[in-house]
């Protein structure tokens, strides 16, 4: 059925993909309100120039641009972009035809090129770029044959080229801005989402590993201590059998915003597993770190768990190993783990530093 529809609208997946992205069509209504505005000058400024003809023209271009965006408004979208190419070509043209190439209004034409690439699958826009080449060399090709029709006087024209000159110059810095923050801001999401646990918001396991690398990586440059806590929610399965898989998840947050509150701003906590965390303590040694370990553990316990109207005992079980010089990551967490194991066999609610010679 899915393949069918595909087949009926003619389009292939990554262009359907391509036109259902809001940043573009909000660019395409922004780029139709500032040519309007740019248009409406013109009309003034033809006027003032003595070429009545080109200044109606930027009316009937206000006019499309209008119902560009008018139609941009209500998901037109098809009919909008043909009305902007049309408007743009049709405008190119006549201007060109009306007081010649040197009015440099072909080179409006080339603002397409970057949005032929960002609107279109990459066959269709390298096909709508070599029709667009065609344009522009045979307006070109015509006007050396071609007097103008409409001229106007040498300074007149030399101020209507440095105009359009100055307008390319603006919209294409707007169009570069447009996409050096969309192309930021997708980074950014995706570098948030490949690091952080999506429930708690912490790091992820995998950022967790790279970042406990980093960290032993400088410290075999520099002789620092790094501790290693795992910390474990006792009992947590019967928050989830008693109360809900959406209890388990609130007491997952909370924990984590507390255990972040208790830890200092050069340490790291991340999400190991489901109701396990890990945290990275740098330039920390085991005593220190039992400290912290001790205080995340007593601020756990004291806290008023309560959730959805249900008043929850909550408490955790630490393993601590400090990190020896020169061992692989996973035999120091496989450490910390053991001391986890040995805090949950003393009953829970306990921090256990690993044991000597293990
Ligand atoms: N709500 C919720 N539950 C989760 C999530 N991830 C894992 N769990 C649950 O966490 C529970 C872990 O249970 P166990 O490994 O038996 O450990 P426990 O009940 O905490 O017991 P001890 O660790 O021995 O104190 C399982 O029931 C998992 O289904 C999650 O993202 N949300």
């Amino acid at each position: 059925m899915a393949q069918g529809r595909k087949n009926e609208t003619g389009l292939a997946p990554v262009a359907r993909r391509t036109h259902s992205r809001p940043q573009f069509w909000q660019l395409a209504r922004r780029c139709c309100q500032l040519a309007a505005s740019v248009d409406v000058a013109f009309f003034f400024l033809f006027h003032l120039l003595g070429s009545p003809i080109l200044a109606w023209i930027n009316i009937a271009s206000v006019s499309l641009y209008l119902a560009a965006f008018h139609l941009l408004n209500t998901r037109r979208n098809g009919l909008a972009i043909a009305l902007i190419w049309t408007e743009v070509i049709v405008h190119a043209a006549l201007g060109t035809l009306l007081i010649g190439w040197d009015s440099g209004f072909h080179y409006f034409l080339l603002m397409f090129i970057p949005a032929l690439f960002a609107g279109m699958t990459t066959t269709r826009a390298w096909i709508a770029v070599a029709g667009l080449w065609a344009f522009y060399v045979s307006l070109y090709a015509m006007m050396w044959f071609v007097e103008p029709l409409q001229p106007i006087s040498s300074n007149a024209l030399l101020g209507v080229f440095l105009f359009n000159l100055t307008v390319v110059f603006c919209m294409f810095s707007y169009l570069s801005l447009f996409y050096v923050n969309n192309v930021s801001s997708a980074q950014r999401k995706l570098q948030f989402m490949a690091t952080t646990d999506p429930l708690t918001r912490l790091f992820n396991r995998r950022h967790m590993i790279e970042l406990a690398e980093k960290e032993i990586a400088r410290c075999e440059r520099h002789p620092l201590q790094i501790t290693f806590l795992l910390l474990d929610i006792d009992h947590f399965k019967q928050f989830n059998d008693r109360y809900g898989h959406d209890v388990g998840d609130r007491v997952l947050q909370r924990m984590s915003a507390l255990l972040t509150s208790v830890l200092r701003t050069q340490d790291s906590l991340g999400r190991w597993g489901g109701e396990e965390f890990l945290a990275l303590l740098p330039d920390t040694d085991g005593e220190q770190a039992l400290l912290i370990a001790e205080r995340m553990r007593a601020t756990v316990e004291q806290d008023q768990w309560e959730c959805e109207g249900f008043a929850l005992s909550v408490t955790l079980s630490i393993g601590v190993s400090e990190y020896r010089p020169g061992e692989d990551l996973s035999l120091a967490i496989a450490r910390a783990d053991r001391a986890l194991y040995q805090g949950k066999e003393a009953g829970r609610n306990r921090v256990e530093l690993e044991l000597a010679g293990l």
